[in-house]
């Protein structure tokens, strides 16, 4: 672990100066089959930032999550993805969540027929074991006094909590989100992005997925927005959010 491992993350500090890079995606090609999904997709995450990956539907910002995740579908042809120095790229999924990566998908996965606290448990099941129960559930109250309660029997929002504090529960680096805000109140939207500071503010790096993307920017430090498989824009997300031509453009917004 380096020794920025620990240290909040500051907006007002220029970390693309003073941090290294932490998760480099290179170039990356993936295919569904003879489908080219994935065009050479290149991007670098800070330790500690939250990257906002945005475009249309079918831009291919799923298969670019996935991809990283290391999941056999879409397949990956070439490129390199590297994280703290270890190769994903030359990974299967179970190594490349050992390395530290976190997928939470869009359908959260909460399993039925197991209680809230059950759903953590399983994730500490193996080490490495990341966060306790009592520091999930001070980030997660909701979920504290829900903790004997079926997962699947929650509300959306705190079944999208229950995803995010179950990759929490494993010693992660990175936090892979896809579309968290999915279905949910604003009020709830609001919620979860605290949270995800807070996380951000204790050492994890994230890149969110998301169709409502002005939410996305706002809890963003950068953005990059994919068309048709190719990224089109790297930069602050407050940049997206001011220039209206690239939001009518690429994110119908
Ligand atoms: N399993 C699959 N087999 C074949 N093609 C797929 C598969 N999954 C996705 N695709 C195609 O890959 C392209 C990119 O899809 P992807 O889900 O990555 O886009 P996205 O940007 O996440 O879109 P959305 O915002 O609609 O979720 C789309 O054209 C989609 O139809």
């Amino acid at each position: 672990m380096t020794d920025t491992a620990t240290a909040p993350f500051d907006k007002n500090v220029n970390n693309a100066a003073t941090h290294p890079k932490y998760l480099s995606v290179w170039n990356v090609e993936a295919f569904y089959g003879e489908s080219y999904i994935v065009q050479g997709v290149s991007f670098d995450i800070h330790e500690g930032e939250i990257l906002a990956l945005l475009g249309r539907n079918g831009a291919g910002k799923t298969s670019t999550l996935r991809t990283i995740a290391r999941l056999d579908s879409p397949a990956l042809a070439s490129g390199e993805i590297w994280l703290d120095h270890q190769p994903l790229h030359t990974m299967r999924s179970h190594q490349a969540a050992a390395a530290g990566i976190a997928l939470v998908p869009e359908d959260r996965r909460v399993i039925p027929g197991l209680t809230v606290e059950e759903n953590l448990q399983l994730a500490q099941i193996a080490p490495p074991v990341g966060w306790s129960l009592e520091r999930v559930y001070q980030l997660f109250p909701r979920l504290g006094e829900r903790r004997k309660q079926e997962g699947v029997t929650l509300s959306g929002g705190e079944q999208q909590m229950l995803a995010i504090a179950r990759a929490l529960c494993r010693d992660i680096k990175v936090l892979l989100l896809d579309e968290p805000y999915e279905g949910l109140a604003p009020v709830i939207v609001q919620e979860i992005a605290r949270t995800l500071e807070i996380i951000r503010d204790q050492g994890i790096t994230t890149v969110i997925v998301e169709q409502n993307a002005v939410a996305a920017l706002k809890l963003a430090d950068r953005a990059v927005i994919l068309d048709i498989g190719k990224v089109v824009f790297d930069g602050s997300a407050r940049e997206v959010l001011e220039n209206e031509t690239l939001r009518a453009q690429y994110l119908a917004i």
